[in-house]
């Protein structure tokens, strides 16, 4: 089951002042602290018993329950997110680009949604300095990944390379010397974002390794921001169209009101003053899931199966027979369906509108199968009648563009790495919630979630117990279980 919480939004205006500020990101937010400490103590002392809701059905884990208090970005489930109130196109329209680019960059995304206000081109590019000065791996790291076998996951050589970072956790050695919780926000900034800058060359090196072992990777370019230089490490730097899609993807990926199963991870386990990289590396884990992150890669390789089975140009009974038999054999349509969402995400349709202003995206095969495909589904998806969203997500096309532009491999690094930047979620949660507020209701909300789980699983362990018994008795221990797992299958079903 997929547990998707739901945010209570503390604040849904647009804060969009632009002025020609030329602050550091942790001068910005020493503005906006103490004020948001403020609000939620006073939050805390006027309305800590009101109920915001029931909650209706366990058997689905979290999903629908409002259980964290989150203020970067709010998701309507018919009009997709907003960021500090504003739109997808809004914000296309307002967060400074790269020289050179039209897209937003990752920085300007990662500025907004830690401060609410839209950074100026000098605030942004000052960011995408300070990152790309921090951008180097410590040599114990580059050792640990270099380390590892080609054939381990990506996705778990990811978790693993930001695990080790924690070595330098400026938060844990201040919390070690002994420090006031108003002033936890600052050493966890320093990791948030010692971390954010360190991500794309972790990242690429990974990739270098499993995919292109022995090239050489280039310094870090100061004078890049910092999907310019991702997109050199991992070797694309001469592609600009590549490189313009990653920083889109990638700022669009910013955040996703905070509940979906890794940032709720990421909170769940910074509520217990584990630092920020440590949450962050088990976001990456639930990250790693098929359902999730890995989504995207899914609807790849489901969108080529499509496509050297029935070709290119098919017709939409062609595809919705290929629908049905995906559906029939069992399997989720990938790239379709959401937790929240009951529309065609607007992330889906900002990377689609991205390929329809491009001649070489409007020529590429896959990417005209994922736009046919989104003219059928929805319908199939209807009739099939048991999804509450047959509309696509942002993954229904991500991937097959990275495809078209050269990233071919399947594995998760690509996704996982994207989805890096749901990080400015994470330390924003850290920053305001260690201090100390959110936290602490985070960590009691998030005990009362795990005791539905600890129970199931207790109730496993004992299930387990009584088939081991079982067995001893002879009974063989395969058709015990199956007994079992019918009649648990039955017990959820009514
Ligand atoms: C960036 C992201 O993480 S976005 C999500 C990416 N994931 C995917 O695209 C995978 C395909 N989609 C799915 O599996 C689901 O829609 C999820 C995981 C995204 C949401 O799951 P849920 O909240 O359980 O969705 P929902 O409440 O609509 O599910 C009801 C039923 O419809 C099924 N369903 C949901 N989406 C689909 C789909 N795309 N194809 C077929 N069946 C589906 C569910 O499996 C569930 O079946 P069950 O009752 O037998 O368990
Ligand atoms: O929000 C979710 O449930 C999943 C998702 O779309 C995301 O994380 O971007």
């Amino acid at each position: 089951m997929f547990a998707r919480t739901r945010i209570l939004s503390a604040s849904r205006s647009a804060v969009s002042r632009r002025y020609a500020s030329t602050k550091s990101l942790k001068e910005a937010l020493q503005e906006v602290i103490p004020a948001k400490q403020e609000q939620l103590r006073k939050l805390k002392t006027e309305h800590s018993q009101a109920v915001v809701g029931d909650v209706e059905n366990i058997i689905g884990g979290m999903r629908g329950l409002k259980a964290m208090l989150w203020e970067a970005s709010v998701l309507d489930p018919n009009e997709g997110i907003r960021f500090h109130g504003l739109s997808i196109p809004e914000c296309q329209k307002v967060l400074p680009a790269a020289p050179g680019g039209k897209e937003m960059t990752a920085e300007s995304m990662l500025w907004l949604l830690m401060t609410g206000r839209v950074p100026t081109e000098a605030e942004s590019r000052q960011l995408s300095r300070e990152l790309a000065e921090k951008g180097d791996l410590p040599k114990f790291v580059e050792q640990l990944v270099d380390s590892f076998p080609q054939t381990l996951h990506p996705m778990a050589q990811l978790g693993m390379g930001v695990a080790a970072l924690n070595h330098d956790s400026a938060f844990q050695a201040a919390y070690e010397k002994g420090i006031k919780k108003s002033e936890y926000w600052t050493h966890t900034l320093e990791d948030a974002l010692n971390l954010i800058a360190r991500l794309p060359a972790l990242a690429a090196r990974i990739y270098r390794n499993v995919y292109k072992p022995g090239t050489p990777m280039p310094a870090i370019n100061k004078d890049l921001d910092l999907i310019g230089n991702y997109s050199a490490l991992l070797g694309f730097g001469d592609n600009h169209s590549l490189t313009e899609y990653l920083r889109l993807y990638i700022a669009l990926h910013g955040d996703h009101e905070g509940g979906n199963a890794s940032a709720h991870t990421s909170h769940l386990v910074g509520s217990t003053l584990a630092d920020p990289y440590l949450s962050y590396a088990a976001a990456l884990f639930a990250l790693a899931g098929p359902l999730h992150g890995l989504a995207n890669q899914e609807v790849l390789r489901w969108q080529l199966a499509m496509q050297a089975e029935i070709g290119s140009d098919v017709s939409h009974e062609q595809i919705k027979e290929y629908l049905w038999k995906t559906l029939k054999s069992g399997q989720v349509v990938p790239g379709y369906g959401h937790g929240v969402l009951r529309q065609a995400d607007p992330r889906f349709i900002a990377l689609q509108e991205f390929c329809d202003s491009r001649p070489e995206l409007q020529q590429s095969p896959v990417i005209g199968l994922v736009k046919k495909t989104y003219e059928v589904a929805p319908g199939v998806l209807k009739e099939h009648g048991k999804t509450k969203n047959p509309y696509p997500n942002v993954d229904a096309t991500s991937g097959c563009v990275l495809h078209h532009y050269g990233l071919k491999e399947f594995k998760a690094i690509l996704h996982g790495h994207f989805r890096c930047l749901e990080s400015p979620g994470m330390p924003h949660a850290v920053c305001l919630g260690s201090s100390p507020w959110v936290a602490v209701g985070a960590a009691k909300i998030s005990v009362n979630g795990c005791i539905g789980k600890a129970h199931q699983i207790t109730r496993v362990v004992q299930l387990i117990h009584r088939v081991i018994r079982r067995e001893l008795n002879g009974y063989p221990f395969q058709s015990a279980l199956s007994d079992v797992t019918q009649k648990k299958q039955r017990y959820l079903r009514e």
